[in-house]
């Protein structure tokens, strides 16, 4: 499966954030979206995820049936703040969400092989989630997106605030689940990218670039990010 995005502009009053964007993305892979605060991010994961409207755009999804335009099944998307609906308990909003999902979610199974999968401890799964920590409801945003199946994972700074055991199984989670899904995880660190993308793209100037990282070591990759984004002007 490809993901391809074709002439994606996205601006806000004078401020031009996303400019004539083109690329595509690999199915089986696992992509690092690197750019300074500000570059557009989040902007770019909204216009995909269609919350956010661009001014130009065209995406598509080709794969053994043809290319088609994406749907919102296609998509998930957990961003770098959860939002989980707080009233409920960490188990009715799986059953919830596994409920309204039946028709289409291959392979369901009992609720509690979801927790453990995901590390939510026995005790904590009849828990509101406004007790959750800010880690645990990351937990259940990603664990939803998991079930889910998406074509297309976006991932906004979903690590970041992991403490470094969450964080591991968190990684590992992810690399399970990379071999039929294109992956994109937007991060400041650039260690979690080295360590966990198969392939680099940086955001700078409004526009995606793919960094080869073949034949460099991670030094000299890394001196070559911190330079490209370091010609970023505030555009
Ligand atoms: N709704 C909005 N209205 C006006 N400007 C916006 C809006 N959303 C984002 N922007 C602007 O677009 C630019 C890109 O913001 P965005 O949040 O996409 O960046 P980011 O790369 O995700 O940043 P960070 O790494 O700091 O989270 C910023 O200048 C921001 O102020």
């Amino acid at each position: 499966m490809i993901f391809t995005i074709e002439h994606l502009s996205k601006r806000f009053d004078a401020k031009e954030v996303l400019r004539d964007i083109s690329f595509s993305f690999e199915s089986g892979k696992i992509y690092g979206l690197l750019g300074r605060n500000g570059a557009g991010k989040t902007t770019l994961f909204n216009c995909l995820n269609g919350d956010l409207k661009a001014d130009s755009g065209i995406y598509t999804i080709q794969d053994t049936a043809g290319t088609r335009t994406p749907v919102p099944d296609d998509i998930g998307y957990v961003l770098s703040t959860p939002t989980v609906p707080e009233f409920l308990t960490g188990r009715e909003f799986l059953k919830f969400f596994c409920d309204i999902h039946s028709g289409r979610i291959k392979g369901i199974r009992p609720l509690d092989d979801y927790f453990d999968y995901i590390g939510i401890d026995r005790m904590d799964r009849d828990k509101l989630l406004k007790d959750y920590s800010h880690g645990m409801k990351n937990k259940m945003q990603m664990l939803i997106n998991i079930i889910a199946q998406p074509n297309l994972l976006l991932l906004d700074e979903p690590l970041t605030s992991l403490d470094v055991v969450v964080a591991e199984e968190m990684k590992d989670v992810l690399r399970s689940i990379k071999s039929d899904r294109i992956t994109i995880l937007s991060t400041h660190i650039m260690d979690l990218a080295l360590d966990m993308c198969d392939e680099i793209v940086l955001l700078s100037h409004g526009v995606l670039e793919k960094v080869d990282k073949n034949n460099l070591d991670n030094n000299d990759f890394k001196d070559k990010i911190i330079a490209a984004l370091k010609e970023e002007t505030n555009v």
